[in-house]
């Protein structure tokens, strides 16, 4: 963050637009479902208002110093009711777990999954289990199926071969079934019958998500997703218990024990959604002020652990940005500035990665956080060209985009950006726009920025002119306050400049109006 702060200190507006923001509280609550990542989010730089953990200011939350976003009176008041949300109960057990993980095969039929084979997902549906801490895979079974949903996966003879093979392995405490949605009834009969306790997909990236989360706002995202898992909870363990919910009535009340509970989500629920709104009217507010003050807005998305947040290192020389190899590592959208070869200042937004089968109501309660990619100027797709997936990761990026309803010229003019060259030898983009890069590596780099910068000019109808101003004059001045000032070359036998300036085509019919003039040259 420091490195972040020297690089734009000489203009000190651009650093309160992108950093002005109240600092993320650390949250107690997590320290007691994922330890070592509560304590890693818990930057001391937070208290000081730094932005924290190197990985940039995230973009809600925001109380300018400029004073231009206002902190209503009662903010206090809603910082309590927002805290008291995020208190919970842990949602996957504490401690290691020895996980078999068991991925249903599809082999025929419309529910035979596309460009990927069962070994892949495997591997991923691992990757997911080792970003857990002290979670280990230590069973893969590959089992046909006849559906990929978590309904009745299985036929019988396979599931009775499963169950005999899961009850021979004393040392496993959990089973990872790799669909995306268990059924509530399906997960409590599976879990009857193997002895221990059940997760799909869903519950796996919530508990990722919930562990990686920092700001409010992304907490408040996750404890929203979350609320299906707990609804459905309150109806199995009702179910199981034989009691139906409809008898036990709370004393004067008139409402059954289910009753109540229900209500009580309904009600956190609401509280929720009103918090987000809250939080999403200041991060818009913010969103305004930055295209008011036109900053072209570079959002950098794609596949999670493709390098999105390494490539942002990379273009903005930000050392106190630290990408991790771990799925899911960003999970806040956070702005970060950086400069292109015309020295206009860019901003670009680190995003949430994408997943495949990522659980519809996760993708639901994050998409808010994903509008600010609608209303940048240009979207960069960074894709891991050395994943043997990636293809499918390529198709589910895009789906999400579609998803996103991006405006058609943005969705066009999409930068597709090939990254991990280094780890695939003599690569280069077959017949495509992309720029091939290791981000890592630094390798790419130049021809990326020039592409970037051509892209960011024609979206943001910025023009590179050389105009002549006279010195005694306050173009020169206005020009460095309203344009990005690349050359002066002054002619003292003219008592001019030539200056050459690159400048939005708003600024450039100002300056025309104001200083009639002087010409271009
Ligand atoms: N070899 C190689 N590794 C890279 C390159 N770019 C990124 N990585 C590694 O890939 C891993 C993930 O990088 P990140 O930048 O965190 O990826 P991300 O897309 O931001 O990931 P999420 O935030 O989790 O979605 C890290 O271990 C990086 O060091 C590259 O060009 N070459
Ligand atoms: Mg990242």
């Amino acid at each position: 963050m420091w490195a972040l702060r020297a690089a734009i200190r000489p203009a000190a507006w651009l650093s309160r637009v992108v950093l002005g923001r109240r600092a993320p509280r650390p949250a107690p609550p997590l320290l007691l479902v994922c330890p070592e990542r509560a304590f890693a989010a818990f930057d001391p730089g937070d208290l000081k208002g730094r932005g924290g953990g190197g990985r940039g200011p995230p973009a809600d939350g925001p109380r300018s110093r400029t004073g231009e976003v206002e902190e209503p009176e009662d903010a206090e008041d809603e910082e309590e009711v927002e805290e008291e949300l995020l208190r919970r109960d842990p949602l996957l057990p504490v401690g290691t777990q020895r996980v078999c993980l068991v991925h249903p095969e599809v082999k025929w039929g419309p529910g035979k999954p596309q460009l990927t084979r069962a070994d892949r997902q495997v591997a991923e549906a691992e990757s997911l289990v080792h970003t857990l801490d002290q979670w280990s895979v230590v069973e893969r079974m590959v089992v046909p199926a006849r559906t990929p949903d978590g309904k009745v996966a299985f036929g019988r003879g396979t599931l009775r071969h499963l169950t005999e093979k899961i009850r021979a392995l004393p040392e496993i405490t959990a089973v990872f079934l790799n669909v995306e949605r268990m059924a509530p009834p399906t997960k409590k009969e599976l879990e009857a019958a193997w002895g221990v306790q059940v997760f799909d997909r869903f519950t796996v990236v919530l508990f990722i998500f919930r562990c990686n989360a920092r700001t409010k706002e992304a907490r408040l995202q996750v404890a929203l997703a979350e609320l299906p898992l707990l609804r459905s909870h309150l109806s199995s363990t009702t179910r199981l218990d034989g009691r139906g919910g409809g008898s036990r009535y709370i004393m004067g009340s008139g409402e059954s024990l289910v009753q109540v509970q229900r209500r009580l989500l309904k009600d956190k629920e609401l509280k929720i959604r009103k918090a987000l709104d809250r939080l999403r009217d200041k991060r818009r507010l913010l969103g305004r002020q930055r295209r008011r003050r036109e900053f072209p807005v570079v959002s950098v998305v794609g596949y999670t652990n493709c390098g999105k947040t390494t490539l942002i290192k990379a273009l903005t020389g930000d050392d106190a940005i630290r990408p991790q190899d771990r799925l899911f590592a960003t999970l806040d959208v956070t702005a970060h500035v950086g400069w292109l070869p015309s020295r206009v200042a860019v901003i670009y937004m680190d995003t949430v990665g994408f997943l495949s089968q990522l659980p519809h109501s996760l993708i639901e309660s994050f998409s808010a956080t994903l509008e600010d990619v609608a209303h940048s100027d240009l979207v960069v797709h960074v894709r891991d060209v050395s994943h043997p997936e990636t293809e499918l990761q390529k198709a589910t990026v895009l789906a999400a985009l579609r998803g996103l309803r991006l405006p058609a010229p943005l969705l066009d003019s999409v930068l597709e950006v090939h990254n991990k060259v280094d780890l695939v030898p003599g690569y280069s983009p077959a017949g495509s726009q992309a720029v091939a890069v290791s981000a890592l590596l630094g390798h790419g780099l130049p021809e990326l920025r020039a592409r970037l910068e051509d892209a960011v000019l024609r979206a943001t109808g910025r023009q590179v002119l050389t105009l002549r101003v006279r010195l005694a004059g306050a173009q020169l001045s206005w020009l460095h306050q309203e344009a990005t000032v690349q050359d002066v070359d002054v002619i003292p036998e003219a008592g001019a400049a030539d200056v050459r300036v690159v400048i939005s085509s708003s600024a450039y019919s100002k300056f025309r109006k104001l200083f009639p003039e002087s010409a271009s040259q």
